[in-house]
C-alpha cells in the first residue's frame, strides 16, 4: 500500500530513470492527449463502478483514476503543491 505522495514520488523517479517495462514511461511517451483520453475513460469507469459495482471495485477504479491524474501531472511538470494550493 502507498500514499498519494509516495506514488507521485515513484512516478517522478520513473520519468527520470525511464526503466524498461514501465507503463508510466510508455504513457508519458504517448503524450498529454493520450493521457487525457485515459483519464476520461477511467473517470467513466469510476462513475459506473460507484453506481453499479461493489465498493471494492469502485475503490480500485478510483485508484486507477488517481494514478492517471498523477501521470498527467508528471507529464505537465505539475507538482503536488501546484495542485494542493487549490484544495
Ligand atoms: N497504480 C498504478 C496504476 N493504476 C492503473 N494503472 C494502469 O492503468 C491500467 C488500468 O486501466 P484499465 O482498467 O483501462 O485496464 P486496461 O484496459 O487493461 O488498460 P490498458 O493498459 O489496456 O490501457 C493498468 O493496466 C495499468 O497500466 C497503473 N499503472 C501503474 N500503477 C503504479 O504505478 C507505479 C509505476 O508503475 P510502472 O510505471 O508500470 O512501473 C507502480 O507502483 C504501479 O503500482
Amino acid at each position: 500500500m502507498k500514499t498519494f505522495e509516495e506514488l507521485y514520488a515513484e512516478l517522478t523517479l520513473k520519468s527520470v530513470e525511464r526503466p524498461a517495462g514501465s507503463g508510466t514511461v510508455a504513457e508519458l511517451d504517448a503524450g498529454v492527449h493520450a493521457i487525457g483520453k485515459k483519464i476520461v475513460e477511467e473517470a467513466a469507469e469510476v462513475w459506473m463502478a460507484a453506481e453499479f459495482q461493489s465498493d471494492a471495485e469502485a475503490a480500485e477504479e478510483i485508484s486507477q483514476l488517481l494514478y492517471h491524474l498523477q501521470v498527467l501531472m508528471v507529464a505537465k511538470g505539475l507538482s503536488l503543491e501546484d495542485v494542493y494550493k487549490y484544495l
